[in-house]
């Protein structure tokens, strides 16, 4: 996971979740208190499709998976950070990465749920909500490609320094997880270290229903 990430900013984390885990996390989506907004991404020409941001306290296997990620890539974002001569360095424990945030005004939670139907799609963007950013992020699909949905693959684009962009489609399948940068990672070139900007969305969902699990570990402000 390690190596891929740092070769491309990205990496499949297989089989995060069961299946069964998948169908109970999307049935949580709905109009209830378990989450503190909704939002309908037309309205903010965000796309098209809708989702809803937890509110805290987490339900149990998304605090559990945040809680859990985080020490895993702690010493990775801290490597991009000292690659990136970003000052920014993050703790082990993710209790103490958030009450940064939470001093900084940064007190929202972002685990969010998303879901999307016959043609929706999530434009290219960066999940940024405030100055604390963690630079991964992990977004886990919870729908079966080609059975629950067809279309609807998760695209990342990678910006270097005066070049073109790059597209990449992850091929997740139900259960499987993405890591990927938020928004700069470091990247080799003959020069030394640069930094590369990546997007991430969705291509429009063809037909059926595509829910996603989406866990960012800064909170917003
Ligand atoms: O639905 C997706 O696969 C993308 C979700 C997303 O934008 C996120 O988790 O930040
Ligand atoms: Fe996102």
């Amino acid at each position: 996971m390690q190596a891929e990430l740092d070769a491309q900013g990205w990496a499949m984390l297989p089989e995060l979740l069961e299946e069964t885990e998948c169908d109970a996390l999307a049935a949580l989506y709905g109009p209830t208190d378990i989450f503190r907004s909704h939002v309908v991404m037309a309205r903010h020409g965000f796309g098209k499709g809708e989702y809803r941001y937890f509110a805290y306290p987490l339900p149990p296997l998304v605090q559990a998976l945040r809680t859990a990620l985080y020490p895993r890539l702690a010493p990775i974002a801290n490597r991009w950070h000292q690659r990136m001569g970003m000052d920014a360095r993050f703790p082990d424990d993710h209790a103490d990465f958030l009450s940064h945030c939470h001093d900084a005004g940064q007190r929202r939670p972002t685990p969010l749920l998303l879901r999307y139907g016959a043609g929706d799609y999530n434009c290219l963007h960066q999940d940024l909500y405030g100055a604390h950013v963690f630079p991964l992020q992990i977004a886990v699909l919870l729908s079966r490609p080609g059975t629950d949905f067809t279309g609807g693959e998760f695209v990342l684009t990678e910006q270097r320094p005066r070049m073109q962009s790059r597209a990449e489609v992850v091929p997740l399948d139900k259960g499987d997880a993405v890591i990927f940068a938020v928004n700069a990672r470091p990247r080799a070139g003959t020069r030394g270290d640069h930094r590369a900007m990546l997007r991430h969305g969705v291509s429009t969902v063809r037909s059926g229903h595509r829910h996603t699990l989406g866990i960012i570990f800064h909170d917003a402000a």
